[in-house]
């Protein structure tokens, strides 16, 4: 029998080290530290410029830390281009949409898969390796499509679905990467209340399913309901972190909310 010992638990899929980033005099993200565990749905709140998205692009690859290390799974991403990090398992969207309206709904999700199965050169030597490629790629991007409800819509071009259907996309194209970690950038933005609805399902569904998600959001109530856990920024330092129930209740939060976060 194997007794385990103290401390053996999973390990983080993710650690953040007083990550720290400057813009010039600015500092935007300030010796921000915390770690995020197998399965878990943590959210990322803060009022305007507490440097959420900062934090996320540094994530991402997208923008070189000043200070700090990124770990994935034990290993140090710090400083890594995005499409290394994709590549690494850290798939991500996007605040702004990244939609190409002439595209069809499948080709603009089959993208990330594409990403993920690559393009190889060898595919165009070997006869049926890249019938093989790209029957993965679909496979791919069909199942995305099904789990965000988006399948009927695969063959229409991307412009014509409403705002909400097209962030429903960049979720699914997010998937096909079959990332590790999943970083969504205010997903709930522009959403009417019904989406956010199943939006919210969905994304604690996904968790509920063993993926690893990082939520920056502004809209509270679903941050409250959905999360596990909560960290909260301010001026780029990190002022709380834990259960929602507590992070609601926080004098120092509330405070940076100026007023009630509801
Ligand atoms: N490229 C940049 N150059 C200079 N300053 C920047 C840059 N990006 C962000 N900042 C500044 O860094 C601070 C943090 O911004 P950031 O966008 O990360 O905040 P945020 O929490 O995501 O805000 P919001 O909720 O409004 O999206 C802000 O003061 C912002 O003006």
């Amino acid at each position: 029998m194997t007794v385990r010992g103290e401390g053996t638990g999973p390990a983080p899929v993710l650690e953040v080290e007083g990550l720290t980033r400057d813009f010039d005099a600015l500092r935007a993200v300030d010796d921000v530290s915390f770690a995020v565990m197998p399965s878990e749905l943590l959210g990322l709140i803060g009022p305007n410029g507490a440097g959420k998205t900062t934090l996320f692009n540094m994530l991402a690859g997208a923008l070189p830390p000043t200070a700090g290390r990124i770990r994935l799974q034990g290993r140090d991403i710090t400083g890594l281009a995005p499409n290394r990090i994709a590549t690494l398992g850290i798939a991500r969207t996007y605040q702004n949409l990244r939609v190409f309206p002439d595209m069809t709904v499948f080709d603009n999700v089959s993208v990330g898969a594409i990403g993920r199965f690559g393009v190889s050169l060898w595919g165009t030597l070997v006869p049926g390796l890249e019938r093989r490629r790209s029957d993965r790629i679909a496979d791919a991007t069909i199942a995305a499509l099904e789990r965000l409800g988006l399948i009927d819509h695969a063959d229409a071009p991307a412009g014509n679905l409403s705002y909400g259907q097209k962030k429903l996309l960049e979720v699914a194209r997010a998937l096909t990467l079959a990332p590790t970690l999943l970083l969504l950038d205010e997903p709930a933005a522009g959403l009417n209340p019904n989406e956010t609805e199943a939006l919210s399902l969905l994304v604690r569904t996904l968790a509920d399913e063993g993926l690893t998600i990082l939520l920056v959001e502004h809209d509270m109530p679903m941050v409250m309901r959905v999360c596990d856990r909560i960290v909260v920024l301010d001026s780029g330092r990190k002022i709380a972190d834990g259960a929602p129930r507590a992070v609601r209740s926080d004098p120092a939060v509330r405070a940076a909310y100026l007023g009630d976060p509801e």
